[in-house]
């Protein structure tokens, strides 16, 4: 399978590094940044392509890794999946506009291709998934990050947004793709909080959930990337062990 890269920053530095040799069939071939160095550094360290245009390197994958932002989804997903090639969304709060997801699914539907959005920095997706299947009453998304993660100074604790995931993506695009992970898991705007913490030096993201089958919570603490600190380590994990998953025959959990 011969993936390309659009966006090459935190995350996707993190996956070349882990795919330098090529594994489970996966060639990391492609890759396009509107800042064409950072195209060109991780194509030098992987032996890869650096494209200007991002057609020359949909032209040639089989699947796109989007690791760019949310307007990347908007401006370049359609035609991606037009072309009937796959694409992986880490910027998954740009899905919570659901005229840009149903007219992605269709034409993913239509050309035969496929939209994978990983779990990312968060744990649970495969209970609330599974819980969507009976009702659910609540679901609380709380995210912790230090200040330093969010661009602010603060010496005390201050929340900094209380309300529904559609709003918190529009308000904090590259920092709450969580939420809109979760909403999307279970079909609901679930209630979040963001907290400023400067006693906390991760990114802490606590969910409770409580429906027909009971009730859970998890808390994931998050190691930020070196690079980019509103971004976790398990991200981009995440979006590794999915696309090792694709060529497998074998599929754990839900
Ligand atoms: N699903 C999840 O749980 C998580 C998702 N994310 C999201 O994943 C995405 C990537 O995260 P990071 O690697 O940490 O970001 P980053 O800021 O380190 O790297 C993004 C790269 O994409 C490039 N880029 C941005 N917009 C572009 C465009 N329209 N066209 C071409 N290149 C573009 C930038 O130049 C940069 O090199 C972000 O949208 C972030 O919010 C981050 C953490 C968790
Ligand atoms: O990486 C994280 O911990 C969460 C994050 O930035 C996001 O959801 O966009």
């Amino acid at each position: 399978m011969i993936v390309g890269i659009l966006g090459c920053g935190a995350i996707a530095n993190i996956i070349v590094n882990n795919f330098l040799a090529r594994e489970n069939g996966i060639n990391i071939k492609y890759f396009y940044d509107h800042d064409i160095k950072k195209a060109e550094n991780l194509a030098r360290i992987s032996d890869g392509i650096a494209v200007l245009n991002i057609d020359d390197m949909v032209d040639h994958v089989d699947l796109v890794l989007e690791a760019a932002s949310p307007i990347s989804v908007e401006k370049f997903a359609l035609n991606i999946l037009k072309k009937g090639k796959d694409i992986i969304v880490m910027s998954i709060g740009a899905l919570m506009d659901k005229k840009l997801r149903n007219e992605l699914i269709e034409v993913a539907t239509e050309h035969n291709s496929r939209i994978f959005a990983p779990s990312g920095a968060i744990v649970g997706l495969d209970g609330i998934k599974a819980a969507s299947i009976g009702n659910i009453r609540k679901v609380n998304l709380t995210t912790r990050k230090p200040p330093r993660s969010l661009g602010k100074d603060n010496n005390e604790e201050e929340v900094l947004y209380e309300g529904k995931a559609s709003e918190a993506v529009k308000k904090f695009p590259t920092n709450i793709n969580v939420a809109a992970a979760l909403s999307i898991a279970c079909n609901r705007d679930v209630d979040v909080k963001i907290i400023i913490d400067p006693s906390v030096d991760k990114n802490v993201h606590e969910v409770i959930v409580e429906g027909d089958f009971g009730q859970f919570k998890t808390r994931t603490e998050n190691l930020p990337c070196e690079t980019n600190p509103k971004t976790s380590m398990l991200a981009a994990f995440s979006a590794i062990k999915l696309l090792k998953s694709l060529n497998e025959n074998f599929i754990m959990g839900t």
